[in-house]
């Protein structure tokens, strides 16, 4: 990338950031600035205090805001006379302690500030999570997101921070030079020049750190998504003794990401060395034309170099604060990329909210619905059904047929292409999909449950649940032997996963607690296939009585599984070839019922 982008990307990207601290700060903002513009001020009169007291104390009769006067420089000053040393001092104390005060309250509000800035960021990236849309969602990497919504998002934090103290340590500098100009004009003018060289010669240093910086950041992504992926794996891996693969991989990125940070912190002391040493140049400079130039006066020479090398705190800090800023930038980048991609969907059209909760399972239409994945050609298609309140339908059909596809577009989770799905008469989109999406259940493929107890994952699907409500639920999914043979019960931690219990035990868990809805769909998408065929028997019979009767779409390679099915859909290619009403399995469904 030439020079010149990355100082234009710097640039607006920094503007970016500027304007979005800018947004969150308002008015509190503007206290700040304020607070900022008084410390600064308090430190130039505090400074300039100092040049009478000089005078006074050393007894140089032509120093002190007498000489400032009879200059010219300082006409509103008039004298002050030797006799008036204790007053000053009591000034100056005074001005410390009002200081001490107004930095204070400044810091702890720029704080504040700060801490609100990065919690309004995280917030901003969830809300936009939670209103993206499934199909963006499921593209996303995982571990990406998260080292998003952690690492990358304090870097922000760290980011704030750089820039406030580099807009004070600007005021400062500012207010500083401000009274240099006052004290000797042509001293001033060659330190200036040498500041504004220093500044100017570190810009290409900024450039440098902001792409270093995406290098760490890209690194650390991956150093997190190589964690997530060896934790995610680690059984597959001790199992077929592979894990060194993942240690190797780890290491290699930690070798280069420990180059990636030595190469930064050279480039950052590098351009430190340049700084001192240039604002040394300057200090020199203004003692050599102060002395053989120019008829300055000893306590105003002390005073200027005095000046100077306080000068030096704040134009270091400077420097090395807009470095850090510039290093930390990619990932406010990184944060405004996602949230740019999340944004991307039009807003769907909404539909009605309100309305009765619905007596009974509404029926369930679609009409001639399409949906493609995005980037490919595969989905389904021509889907022309009813799906009647209270049956009990089997999906089966290859591998990649379309069957998890139809089942998302039925739960709300995808939005048809072309034609509609319809839930008891009305049209499956905005507000009707999140409440349809609210009251439905859905048992997935992968079994997703939190390293918690059974009660916090049975309570999840339903807040409001009793025990009695949640040890019903684990009945009818077969779950109560499990409980009893547990000795905490309710109260068992389950692990990552549900790690720590068997594949059936896993599914049972997920399918009690998607009973605890009550829900008037409840899609079983091969969410009983870890249970032993005669398990699933008893488990699907005891679904197909169950007293609310909701719909039931039930997603099973097995064929016993589809057994008591009234209806079974059979998919390929992302069509239905064959939709097939089951007489038989109505009657034996009917018999359980009655029994
Ligand atoms: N998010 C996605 N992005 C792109 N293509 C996808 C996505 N999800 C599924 N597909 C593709 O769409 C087709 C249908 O997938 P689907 O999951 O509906 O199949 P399925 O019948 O449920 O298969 P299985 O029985 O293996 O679970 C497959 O070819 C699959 O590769």
């Amino acid at each position: 990338m030439d020079k010149d982008r990355a100082g234009r990307e710097l640039l607006r990207s920094s503007r970016d950031f500027f304007l979005d601290f800018c947004a969150h700060a308002r008015g509190d903002g503007v206290r700040a600035a304020i607070l900022i513009v008084l410390g600064a001020g308090a430190e130039g009169v505090g400074l300039l205090l100092l040049v009478p007291l000089l005078g006074l104390v050393i007894g140089d009769g032509r120093t002190g805001w007498a000489m400032m006067a009879s200059a010219g420089r300082l006409p509103w000053l008039g004298a002050a006379p030797a006799a008036r040393l204790a007053p000053l001092l009591a000034c100056f104390a005074l001005l410390v302690v009002l200081r001490a005060v107004v930095l204070w309250h400044r810091d702890v509000l720029l704080a504040r500030l700060r801490i609100g800035f990065v919690e309004e960021q995280r917030g901003r990236l969830v809300s936009r999570l939670i209103a993206a849309p499934w199909t963006r969602l499921s593209a996303l990497p995982h571990a990406g997101v998260n080292h998003l919504l952690s690492s990358d998002i304090i870097l922000t934090g760290a980011c704030a921070h750089f820039m406030v103290q580099g807009a004070t340590s600007l005021f400062l500098l500012l207010v500083q030079w401000a009274l240099a100009c006052v004290f000797s004009l042509p001293l001033a003018a060659v330190t200036g020049v040498l500041l504004a060289g220093a500044s100017l010669a570190l810009v290409p240093q900024l450039a440098r750190s902001r792409r270093l910086g995406r290098d760490v950041a890209d690194a650390n992504l991956h150093l997190a998504t190589s964690g997530a992926q060896f934790l995610g794996g680690l059984k597959l891996a001790l199992s077929q003794n592979v894990q060194h693969r993942f240690a190797d991989e780890f290491n290699g990125t930690l070798r280069r990401l420990m180059g990636q940070q030595v190469t930064l912190v050279r480039e950052q002391s590098k351009s430190q060395l340049a700084f001192t040493t240039l604002a040394s140049l300057a200090g020199a400079a203004a003692i050599v034309v102060g002395v053989w130039t120019l008829d300055v006066p000893p306590a105003v020479l002390i005073v200027f170099v005095l000046l100077l090398a306080r000068m030096s705190a704040p134009a270091a800090q400077l420097q090395q604060g807009a470095q850090q800023f510039a290093n930390f930038l990619p990932s406010y980048e990184k944060i405004r990329a996602l949230e740019a991609e999340l944004a991307q969907d039009p807003p769907e059209v909404d539909a009605t909210t309100d309305g009765p909760a619905w007596p009974g399972p509404p029926p369930l239409r679609f009409h001639q619905v399409g949906y493609r994945h995005p980037g490919g050609d595969r989905g389904v298609s021509g889907l022309d059904l009813t799906l009647e309140p209270g049956s009990f339908v089997g999906v089966m059909g290859a591998s990649g047929a379309g069957k998890t596809t139809f089942a998302d577009l039925a739960v709300g989770l995808t939005v048809p292409d072309v034609g509609t799905i319809m839930v008891g008469g009305h049209p499956l989109v905005g507000g009707l999909r999140r409440r349809w999406a609210a009251a439905i259940a859905y048992a997935p493929q992968e079994t997703f449950l939190f390293h918690d107890s059974i009660r916090a994952n049975l309570s999840w699907a339903n807040p409001q649940a009793t025990e009695a409500d949640m040890r019903a639920a684990l009945g009818l999914a077969g779950a109560s032997a499990l409980m009893d043979r547990l000795a905490s019960g309710l109260d068992t931690v389950v692990g990552a996963q549900g790690g720590l219990l068997s594949g059936g035990e896993r599914q049972r868990l997920a399918l009690a607690r998607a009973l605890m809805r009550r829900p008037p769909l409840l899609v079983l998408d091969e969410s009983t296939s870890a249970v032993d065929i005669a398990g699933e028997q008893v488990l699907l019979a005891s679904l197909a009585a169950l007293p609310w009767r909701p719909t039931i779409l039930l997603i099973a390679h097995r064929r016993e599984s589809l057994a008591l099915c009234d209806r079974v859909l059979e998919f390929a290619e992302g069509r239905i070839v064959a939709d097939r009403r089951m007489e038989r399995a109505e009657a034996q469904a009917s018999a359980h019922r009655a029994r």
